[in-house]
């Protein structure tokens, strides 16, 4: 058999590579073997697919090669879909144990979780997105943290926070998985 082809995956988040990891392990047909390289890629401000993009065509220009990035939103309905791709900074500033405040003067607490895919087949190629969304609510803080805004994040239908799950069922629902599993068809497609 022929050695798989590399992609490499461009991110400096550990738990974002482990999920993706643990997703595609149950993927035994994916046509690539997947590497990571953790640069550090400017985010550009806009709408997120606009940050993926550009994320994955400067990532594919700083390696000349196939790669796939990765860019989180999180968006509350009750503030016009921010924080959104800025949702890093207000976590990084407020702590996982104040973010539900920013809601707090609202009765709507919905929260969607957006993942947004990113590949270029080369260092030319234009960026071609995949979109994973799951819907919730902002909550306070429940669950094991182990990873990011995971205990605020109530998944709707399950009365559980990301935090309150083991990886395998978040990664069943999750919209990461849920991005994921697109890339993968088209790769596979392509392959
Ligand atoms: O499933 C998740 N569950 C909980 N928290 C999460 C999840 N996925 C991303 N996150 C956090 C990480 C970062 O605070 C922000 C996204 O920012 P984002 O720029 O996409 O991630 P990052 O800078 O950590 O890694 P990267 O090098 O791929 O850009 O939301
Ligand atoms: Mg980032």
């Amino acid at each position: 058999m022929a050695a798989r082809k590399q992609l490499v995956f461009v991110t400096g988040n550990a738990n974002k590579l482990r999920e993706v990891q643990q997703i595609l392990q149950k993927t035994p047909d994916f046509p690539f073997t997947l590497t990571n390289k953790a640069l550090d890629v400017p985010e550009v401000q806009g709408t997120t697919i606009d940050v993926a993009k550009a994320k994955c065509r400067s990532a594919a220009r700083q390696l000349n090669g196939p790669v796939i990035t990765e860019d989180t939103a999180l968006c509350f309905s009750a503030l016009g879909g921010l924080p959104g791709p800025y949702i890093k900074d207000f976590l990084g500033q407020l702590g996982v144990d104040r973010l539900h405040l920013l809601l707090a003067g609202f009765e709507d607490k919905k929260a969607t979780a957006v993942c947004t895919f990113a590949y270029c087949e080369s260092a030319e190629a234009e960026p071609i997105v995949f979109e994973g969304k799951t819907e919730g609510r902002l909550v306070e803080p429940r669950g094991q943290n182990r990873f990011g805004w995971d205990p605020c994040m109530e998944v709707e239908g399950t009365g559980k926070t990301y935090a309150e799950m083991d990886s395998d069922e978040k990664n069943k629902l999750s919209h990461r998985y849920k991005a994921l599993d697109q890339l993968r068809d088209y790769l596979t497609k392509q392959a």
